[in-house]
């Protein structure tokens, strides 16, 4: 089994960045998560790399999302909704009762499918979220704008407008300013929800730069229905089909030489 041509070419711009030596950022075991009696994740055990990006790919309804929302314990805004087993970040387990979800949610950011600027300054939308965790002078905060917003690849578009209005950016820029906002408070996981289902070519294109250049200080772990993507962009690919993980590996393995089957129909489409 081969990959296809362009699934290829996207594996061969990503490999030079992947090869060194690696901690886990992330480590998850027997997670299992419920939507009150429906069980959305089965059994789920795997390790995400540090300052790596990692990808979760499989058919709708498998549990991608689910997955991604229980690292910054997302669901727990939800009644009804549980997790069990182990995540381990920072030297302990998150689903722990006496997680500081706000100091997680700092540490452990995330960007959705649907750019969500507040209704806000682009300065402010930076701004509001740093005031949270620190007290930082006019000119620190001036700084930290300016620092969040060229990290996302966005200062040379909006540094003569920033009290203007997020809203008034275009999708694309709403996007990279979501992703400056959660890059300002300094945290060590980044979180990304289908970020450019909902933008054109060339801005997602944009993104995943973006991506490219974050993971030399951050952690990303991104949900995506685009293969070509995934392959793009990815150090490592886990494969999720009805809640379970079937199969996780570097991103050439899983799309040049998968191990299971269930793997290899999907990557190939002849399921899904
Ligand atoms: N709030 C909810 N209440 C009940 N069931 C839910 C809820 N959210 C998701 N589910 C179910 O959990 C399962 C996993 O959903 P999830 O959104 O994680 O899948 P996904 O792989 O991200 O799908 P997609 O690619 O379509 O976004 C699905 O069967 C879904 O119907």
């Amino acid at each position: 089994m081969t990959a296809s041509i362009s699934t290829a070419a996207a594996l061969g711009e990503n490999r030079a960045a992947s090869a060194a030596p690696e901690r886990n950022a992330i480590e998850i075991r027997n997670l299992n998560f419920y939507y009150g009696q429906f069980q959305g994740l089965k059994n789920v055990s795997l390790d995400i790399p540090e300052r790596r990006v990692t990808a979760f790919i499989g058919p709708s309804g498998c549990g991608k999302s689910t997955l991604l929302r229980t690292l910054n314990r997302m669901y727990s805004l939800y009644p009804g909704q549980r997790a069990e087993g182990e995540i381990r970040f920072d030297g302990r387990n998150i689903l722990d009762p006496d997680t500081d979800l706000n100091l997680l949610r700092a540490r452990i950011g995330m960007v959705f499918q649907k750019p969500t600027p507040f209704p806000m300054t682009i300065y402010e939308n930076i701004a509001f979220g740093v005031r949270l965790y620190e007290k930082l002078s006019k000119s620190d905060m001036d700084d930290r704008v300016e620092w969040a917003l060229t990290k996302a690849a966005l200062w040379n578009e909006v540094k003569d407008k920033l009290h203007q209005n997020g809203m008034s950016l275009s999708g694309g820029q709403q996007q990279r300013l979501c992703i400056a906002r959660s890059v300002a408070v300094k945290p060590s996981v980044v979180l990304l929800d289908e970020p450019t289902s909902a933008l054109d070519p060339i801005s997602t294109g944009k993104i995943e730069e973006l991506i490219h250049e974050l993971k030399t200080e951050y952690t990303i772990a991104i949900v995506t229905h685009n293969m070509q993507q995934a392959a793009r962009c990815s150090d490592y690919t886990a494969y999720m089909y009805l809640g379970e993980l079937i199969e996780f590996g570097e991103t050439e393995q899983i799309f040049v030489k998968p191990k299971r089957t269930e793997t290899e129909d999907y990557i190939t489409g002849r399921f899904g």
